[in-house]
């Protein structure tokens, strides 16, 4: 089966920062992966040159079998990707926000108005369609930028960090949708997350990235008894005991942690 994506050799440069630093990573079709790691870990780059938002300097990237480089248009109409930043506008309707991106995407004009209604309804926002986008709830943002994503009926959902900066009732709505799409279409997802419990919770496998590569990969299970057997103890460790390990002491050298608050105001701001 090829695999959604593929990553080989991934670097990516901002000047004398190395953000991606020979990456190596394979997602497999119908598998929600996350990656993980702390604020400057490479997470975001690494995710850009899959969308090919970012070029690719060295190394190559397949997605479903095409090259991002070679065939950058092909790889984009496989895709829905949820950024960081904002990508609703506060000044349109949740209908509104949606049919443009089923125009950007280019969805057929006669199926555009049902595509755009079935996008609202995956995630919970017929109710709320017809109202501006600025009246909405930081959750109700964040589902309406998953329906944004949704409306191609890409094969491949990326989203960077879906759940930073939301309530932990929030954070649970968006998983189930996002689940519950992925279990009526098959879809695989590609999520970035800083929240360990998350990612233990609703990702088949994980990578934990730390300055530009992944270190570690695996179930969160495996992640974990595979630490509990390095350590000789019957205690289960926590995945962020595992990333601990992983990583060394450079976590708190390099200022990065998991709950940095970083993102979370970044985010805090987008949706307020
Ligand atoms: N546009 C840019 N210009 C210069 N340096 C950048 C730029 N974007 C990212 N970097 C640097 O590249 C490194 C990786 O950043 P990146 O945003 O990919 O990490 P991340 O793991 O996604 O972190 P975060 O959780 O904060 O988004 C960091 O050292 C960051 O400062």
């Amino acid at each position: 089966m090829t695999a959604a994506v593929s990553c080989t050799g991934l670097t990516y440069a901002f000047g004398d920062t190395k953000a991606v630093d020979g990456l190596e990573l394979t997602v497999e079709e119908g598998e929600v992966f996350g990656l993980l790691g702390p604020n400057g870990a490479g997470k975001t780059t690494a995710i850009r040159c899959i969308t090919t938002l970012l070029p690719v300097p060295a190394g190559m990237i397949r997605v479903f079998g095409r090259d991002t480089a070679g065939d950058p248009m092909a790889v984009r109409r496989l895709l829905g990707y949820v950024p960081q930043q904002l990508s609703a506008d506060a000044n349109l309707t949740g209908r509104e926000n949606v049919t443009l991106f089923a125009r950007v995407f280019d969805v057929a004009r006669k199926e555009r108005a049902e595509r755009v209604g079935q996008a609202l309804a995956a995630v919970d926002l017929t109710d709320a369609a017809d109202r501006l986008a600025g009246t909405y709830s930081g959750g109700m943002v964040r589902r309406l930028e998953l329906a944004q994503a949704l409306v191609s009926a890409p094969r491949l959902l990326i989203l960077d960090e879906p759940t930073i900066g939301l309530d932990p009732i929030a954070r649970t709505g968006v998983w189930e949708h996002i689940n519950a799409v992925r279990e009526a279409t098959g879809m695989t997802v590609l999520v970035t997350t800083h929240y360990m419990d998350e990612a233990d919770q609703y990702c088949d496998r994980v990578g934990l990235m730390h300055r530009g590569r992944v270190r570690a990969l695996g179930t969160p299970d495996e992640l974990r008894r595979g630490l509990a057997e390095k350590r000789g103890t019957d205690t289960v460790p926590t995945l962020e005991d595992v990333f601990r390990d992983v990583a060394g002491s450079g976590l708190e050298d390099e200022g990065g942690d998991f709950r940095d608050v970083r993102s979370t105001r970044r985010t805090a701001n987008r949706v307020g």
